[in-house]
């Protein structure tokens, strides 16, 4: 459904150039759920809008259900629904006729509009409020309006761009159960970008990415089992010595540990040795006060290969979100 190759794209300024994309390739099959994790700032937003033609890339290719996106712009656009970061439905119009704008919008007959209007809203859970205005929706119901309306064409790709990006945990929760529905419902493909560890762990695969890069891509899963079996988490009066003793000790252990808080250190189970957490936790030297062992997730694979966690990348950007 989706091939990208070599992928770049510098933006231009007076002030110099800004590689916000590295020279990225990844594949998405058909039906597949895809996600692109990485930090503000990683490139998410810029590959997003090459995908969907807003963007020519400085280099690179983009093919999207066997069509090139910039030379069949108009025919790829026609297969996408795409729910953007910031909202883009009209406050002052029902939810019924944002949907009825976008159906004309894309020359669907009216018959066919009314179905799927009525079909996406009631999958959407948001049937009975189709009267009222959409400034009087909560947050969460804008978002699975956007999505109703996003799908009215009926995409086989579904780009959702940070789709619970402001949302409470309640609302975020919800607006998944829903994405979720869709899928089982309607089975096109759906590429995500994320910042939420727990979004991008549902997906069927993973690429991750910083500065203009993908630094891993696989199954969630596969991701965590390549890092390792599991994490210790340490705490001691003194820091300094275990990450000096593990590192004399462990050498693939370098770059590796991360401090969390004043006297916690994080790092795996170092590889290839035939070794306990509780062997290597015994083997350490020095008084530990707290030691825990836990599986790892993606923000330690994220770690694990750029060396520092899922912050953003230029606070700047959005006040630091
Ligand atoms: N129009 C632009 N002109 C110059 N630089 C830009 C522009 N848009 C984005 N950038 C820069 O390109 C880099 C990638 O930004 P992008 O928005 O693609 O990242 P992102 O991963 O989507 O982040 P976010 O999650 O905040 O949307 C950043 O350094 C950003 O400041």
């Amino acid at each position: 459904m989706i091939e990208a190759k070599n992928l770049k794209k510098i933006y231009r300024s007076r002030r110099g150039d800004r590689v916000a994309v590295d020279g990225i390739s990844f594949t998405v099959g058909e039906g597949e759920f895809f996600s692109f994790l990485g930090p503000n700032g990683a490139g998410k937003t810029t590959t997003i809008q090459m995908m969907v033609a807003l963007l020519a890339p400085t280099s690179g290719e983009i093919i999207i259900d066997g069509l090139n996106v910039v030379t069949s712009p108009h025919e790829v656009r026609q297969r996408i629904g795409i729910i953007f970061q910031d909202p883009s439905l009209d406050d002052r119009l029902t939810a019924w006729e944002n949907l009825e704008f976008h159906g004309r919008l894309y020359g669907i007959d009216s018959r066919t509009r009314n179905k799927r209007s009525n079909f996406l809203l009631d999958v959407m859970g948001i049937s009975e409020r189709r009267n009222d205005l959409v400034r009087t929706f909560s947050g969460g119901m804008k978002r699975r309006l956007e999505i109703a309306r996003g799908l009215l064409h009926s995409p086989r790709l579904l780009i959702l761009d940070e789709p619970t990006l402001g949302l409470d945990p309640h609302s975020r929760r919800s607006v998944w159960e829903y994405i979720h529905r869709v899928r089982r419902e309607v089975g096109m493909t759906v590429f995500l970008t994320t910042h939420y560890l727990e979004e991008a762990d549902s997906s069927d695969r993973v690429a991750i990415m910083s500065s203009g890069k993908i630094v891993a891509q696989g199954t969630p899963d596969r991701l965590k089992k390549d890092l390792s079996s599991e994490m210790l988490s340490v705490e001691t009066e003194n820091p300094d010595s275990l990450n000096a003793y593990l590192i004399s000790h462990y050498s693939s252990l370098e770059g590796q540990i991360r401090r969390e808080g004043d006297g916690t250190l994080l790092f795996p189970l170092p590889p290839g040795l035939d070794l306990s957490p509780w062997d290597l936790l015994r083997s350490i030297p020095l008084p530990i006060r707290e030691a825990s062992v836990r599986r790892p997730n993606l923000d330690d694979v994220f770690i694990y290969h750029t060396g520092s966690g899922l912050k953003s990348e230029n606070a700047d950007k959005r006040g630091g979100r």
